[in-house]
């Protein structure tokens, strides 16, 4: 026996009703249920039980969706776009309440990667959501009315967000923020589930000594990993933003750090160069006292964008003879952890995809060990992963039958470019490198990279079945869809994942056999969870596309091909077959305004702020290839004659269209506006370019 089954919920055949409580399933955060209803010999029979698509959408762009539904005394609780929270019957679909916390819409530009939320957590008959404009909101589950509100920010002129769930810790509900691309100073904040009190709070990255004194002696610890050069400015990043686990036993909570800002180490803090504490770390935290109990950094001196905020499971593992209560990730850089989760020691490091920024894990010192010919400080490199990592925030799951962790796995190389500084820029990307120019790369034969990257450049998502104590994998899936779909297992050996093509596919655990397929004709990122009501087994998953891949969908995307609001989908044996959503149509082509006065120079300032810090790029994607915004190259007459009023006013702010007036003038806006009708004339006379570069690739 190797699953912590000890506190799993347990089913057996009397048992007609099982819930589904906190988006990681169990105790454990394993994301097994224990339900078999569906299984190898049923699952042929897997239909549609119902859906639900009314989903608040502000404005034109469907945003996609990201969270676990929970279901609690037959109600299902999920959370979407902009924080909204439905409460639905679980059996019928019929909507009971929706909360909507009335985000202020200008914030999505201080996110990321958009304005996306994770899920819930429900102790007795409250609901807590974060918000993604800092808020921390009590909810009653019955009326959805609000109980309390606390404002989680300790400076609101900053990019902080929250996209992440919750995590209840005996009383106390624990929140972090996003924000680490951008200006955030990171911590994490534990409230009291009753009153919203702060109960403590871990910051995971100095301060600027000249303002701050260190506020525990974690700080002071993490100080002398970073110089006295650091860009305070910055704030340093580090925010917790989605991966928070705790564990009753010990009292202890996990949370999973972020990147640093700016990006690069030698940016980040010149001077020193060091390991800056506690970026890119797992932390666990005294839930009593919310001090340290131990660190572990998977990615030292962080210059990649990797962080370590994917979700992180418990379990009990037999490794080398003795149960180790262990706690494992495999975050962005590409290698999974298997860590002692009461003491913090490293039992195992390996790469579980193809990685290159390290050659090992060096199990004596617990660091990645460099290879020296891909830093990329003075010359664009080719580095696997890619900034959006061997993993990202699709969840992974164990399954205790099998021993094994399902990882819906990215297979990317980028080409990484730093830039030589970096002007802080605030509600922007502050990054210090440039844009992720992926696959297919101008110069795939750069011999520099010769024996490192000879690994045929590509993008794609693949589903691993990893056995965390032999070390290897097990299976894989057919290579699938660029950006993946969070997973589940279940007791009856099934895994059950939603993709990017559209189709909700349940793999055999032991051998990763395609069981079963059903299109829904709808992208899917998010974990499916189960539930059983009345003897009925139900899945359910959220659908729709969004978060950092919004600007550019996937080339086999379901959402090119149809129509894609967000949706959620349930399943059960027996249910119907799902409908098609309609087909896509594209906004038809606007006629062209006239030609674009302004001269070449003030067309290339408008191209350059066009692309700055990701100002307009971050979102409207170049030359309007196809995205969930606007195409800014095919404006309708009135967008022209109101682009000022939208860029610099705040006219669509509602939406999620900030104005851009702290950093942008007047004749900054006509610049852009200048470069979009040149360009939008250059394209209709030239034709978009086969394989056009995702981004223009500029020296800084
Ligand atoms: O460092 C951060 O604070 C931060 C936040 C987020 C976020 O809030 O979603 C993402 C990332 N980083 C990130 O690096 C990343 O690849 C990413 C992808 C997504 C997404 O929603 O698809 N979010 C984020
Ligand atoms: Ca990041």
């Amino acid at each position: 026996g190797c699953g912590e089954q000890e506190k799993a919920p347990t089913t057996n055949a009397a048992q007609t009703t099982v819930e589904w409580a906190t988006v990681g399933g169990t105790e454990m955060a394993q994301r097994h249920s224990p339900l078999a209803q569906i299984n190898k010999d049923t699952v042929t029979d897997l239909g549609l039980a119902w859906k639900f698509d009314d989903f608040i959408v502000r404005g034109r762009v469907h945003r996609g969706n990201q969270g676990t539904p929970l279901v609690v005394d037959g109600v299902m609780y999920f959370t979407g776009p902009w924080s909204v929270v439905y409460a639905v019957d679980a059996v019928s679909g019929k909507e009971l309440w929706v909360y909507d916390p009335e985000v202020e819409g200008g914030w999505a530009r201080k996110t990321c990667c958009d304005v996306n939320n994770k899920g819930a957590a429900i102790e007795g008959d409250t609901l807590f959501v974060g918000v993604v404009d800092g808020y921390l909101d009590a909810v009653d589950i019955k009326t959805g009315e609000r109980k309390w509100r606390t404002d989680t920010l300790i400076d609101r002129t900053r990019s902080y967000s929250v996209t992440g769930a919750p995590a209840l810790a005996n009383g106390n509900v624990i929140i972090s923020h996003g924000g680490s691309d951008m200006d955030i100073r990171g911590y994490i904040s534990a409230y009291n589930q009753k009153t919203g009190a702060l109960v403590w709070r871990f910051y995971t990255v100095p301060g600027d000594p000249a303002i701050n004194g260190d506020e525990t002696p974690d700080i002071t610890l993490a100080r002398e990993t970073w110089g006295d050069q650091a860009r305070w400015d910055l704030g340093l990043g580090g925010g917790a933003y989605d991966s928070i686990v705790y564990d009753p036993e010990l009292d202890i909570v996990y949370a999973g750090t972020s990147n640093g800002v700016p990006h690069p180490t030698w940016l980040r803090d010149p001077v020193n160069e060091g390991d800056n504490l506690y970026l890119s770390s797992i932390v666990a935290i005294d839930n009593k006292t919310g001090r340290r109990v131990w660190h572990y950094q998977t990615t030292p001196g962080d210059s990649w964008d990797f962080g370590s905020t994917q979700n992180m499971i418990m379990a009990t593992l037999n490794i080398e003879g003795k149960d180790r209560k262990v706690i494992m990730q495999a975050p962005k850089n590409g290698f999974y952890y298997v860590i002692d989760r009461a003491t913090g020691e490293l039992l195992s490091a390996d790469k579980f995809t193809t990685v290159t920024w390290a050659t090992h894990v060096d199990m004596a010192t617990g660091k990645p060990v460099l290879d020296e010919r891909l830093d990329f400080r003075d010359e664009a490199t080719i580095i696997w992963p890619s900034v959006s990592g061997a993993h990202n925030w699709q969840p992974m799951a164990y399954s205790p039958v099998t021993g094994l962790t399902y990882i819906p796995a990215l297979e990317a190389p980028m080409k990484y470019v730093a830039y030589s500084k970096v002007d802080y820029k605030p509600g922007s990307l502050n990054e210090g490198k440039g844009p992720p120019l992926m696959p297919p790369f101008a110069d795939e034969g750069d011999d520099k990279l010769a024996g490192v990257n000879d690994f045929a450049p590509r993008m794609e998502s693949v589903l691993k079945a990893w056995d965390p104590v032999a070390q290897k994998v097990v299976w894989q899936s057919k290579p699938q869809t660029w950006w993946s779909g969070g997973i589940l297992s279940t007791e009856a050996g099934l895994i059950m994942q939603g993709a990017v093509d559209g189709i909700f596919r349940v793999y055999d655990a032991a051998t990763g056999a395609v069981l079963k397929e059903i299109n829904t004709g709808i992208a899917m990122l998010a974990p499916p969870m189960t539930y059983m009501i009345d003897g009925i087994q139900y899945v359910a998953v959220l659908g729709g596309l969004g978060g950092s891949e919004s600007a550019y969908f996937p080339d086999e995307s379901a959402a090119k091909k149809y129509e894609n609001p967000e949706t959620l989908f349930v399943f059960k044996l027996g249910g119907t077959d799902v409908t098609m959503p309609p087909a896509k149509t594209w906004p038809a082509e606007e006629p062209l305004p006239a030609m674009t006065t302004a001269s070449a120079e003030v067309i290339a300032r408008g191209e350059e702020l066009f692309f700055e810090n990701g100002n307009c790029a971050r979102c409207h994607s170049y030359r309007g290839s196809e995205g969930s915004y606007p195409n800014l190259w095919n404006m309708a007459p009135a967008t022209h004659e109101n682009f000022k009023n939208i860029l610099l006013g705040g006219a669509y702010s509602y939406a999620g269209m900030a104005s851009f007036a702290d950093l942008l003038s007047e004749e900054d806006a006509e610049a852009i506006h200048a470069f979009l009708i040149a360009d939008a004339h250059a394209l209709r006379t030239e034709g978009a370019v086969e394989g056009e570069v995702r981004f223009k690739e500029k020296a800084h």
